[in-house]
């Protein structure tokens, strides 16, 4: 598979192929209920938790089979990991002798590296590695995928059809993952975050919580819409709203005298190499 796959490739939503998602957190949950909104049958979906209560939840709430990681991945087509990167080695060991010939595995680990899968999976085992984020949970998510060495074209477009259950999906060169991570995987936190500051700053000008909530929610909303839906630079946007001698100039004034553009740069470089480091142990 060529490093430089950059563009959709368009899946059939349904499938009849055995799925184990293994670690059914937040994330694992948000890709499960995309899929199973998207068609895939409950019946051919089997997850495994080490968290007890939490797979137990999982059964009552999507109608799934549970098991045993090693259990679930003998039976499976398609193996999902989905726990997180500290407890990504000891998962491959538990797995590893079960695992069906010609099993495609994809893990969403942060900075978990397609090497380290193939590492410790059976010789020529096809994996990808790929990033969601949380707005999967809403059908708005973000997910990037990079093709293993042995991951073919069928293998890729699993990965795909995994993903677009719940939002967007694009392939990207596998050293563009720390950076992707960075940017959309973390984002929503980033973005969670300043709507906090927002709201803070509407209480402080005196308007009530739910008022201030409000109008930064939908404030967002629409911004996010313009920016999707024009498809103009945000310069360009941010600018319409910069009447000369205005409000906006005096605050984004502040904003730059702050270095809040630089807090963001630097902070998502820091984003990039944690990732990077996460496959170190
Ligand atoms: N949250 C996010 O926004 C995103 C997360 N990711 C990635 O997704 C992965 C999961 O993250 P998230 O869902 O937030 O984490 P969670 O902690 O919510 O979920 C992971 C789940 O896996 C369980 N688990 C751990 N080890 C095993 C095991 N050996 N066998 C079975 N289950 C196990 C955990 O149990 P226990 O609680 O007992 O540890 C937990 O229930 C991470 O690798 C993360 O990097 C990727 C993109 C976005
Ligand atoms: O914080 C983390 O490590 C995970 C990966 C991307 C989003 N959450």
């Amino acid at each position: 598979m060529s490093e430089n796959v950059s563009e959709n490739v368009s899946v059939n939503a349904t499938s009849s192929r055995r799925l184990a998602l293994l670690g059914v957190g937040v994330m694992g949950e948000a890709l499960l209920s995309g899929l199973l909104r998207s068609g895939q049958d409950a019946a051919q979906v089997v997850v495994g938790d080490r968290y007890e209560a939490r797979a137990q939840h999982i059964v009552e709430t999507y109608g799934v089979t549970v098991a045993l990681p090693a259990e679930a991945v003998a039976g499976a087509d398609t193996v999902v990991l989905a726990v997180k990167p500290q407890d990504m080695g000891s998962l491959l060991e538990e797995i590893h002798d079960a695992l069906r010939p010609g099993a495609f595995v994809v893990s969403i680990a942060a900075g978990i590296t397609t090497a380290y899968l193939e590492a410790r999976l059976p010789e020529g085992t096809p994996v990808a590695r790929a990033m969601p984020n949380t707005p999967a949970l809403v059908d708005q998510g973000m997910a990037a995928v990079s093709p293993g060495t042995h991951c073919g074209t069928d293998d890729l477009a699993e990965a795909m059809r995994l993903l677009e259950g719940c939002g967007k999906v694009v392939t990207v060169p596998e050293k563009h993952q720390d950076a992707v991570t960075a940017i959309s995987g973390s984002g929503p936190a980033y973005i969670f975050y300043v709507v906090e500051a927002m709201v803070e700053a509407g209480v402080l000008l005196g308007l009530p919580r739910v008022t201030s909530t409000e109008l930064v929610v939908q404030t967002l909303f629409g911004a996010a819409t313009m920016l999707k839906e024009t498809g103009e630079h945000p310069t360009v946007l941010r600018e319409q709203v910069s009447s000369p001698g205005g409000t906006t100039m005096s605050a984004l004034r502040q904003l730059d005298d702050h270095k809040v553009r630089a807090a963001f740069l630097t902070a998502m470089e820091a984003a990039a190499q944690r990732s990077a480091e996460l496959a170190q142990g």
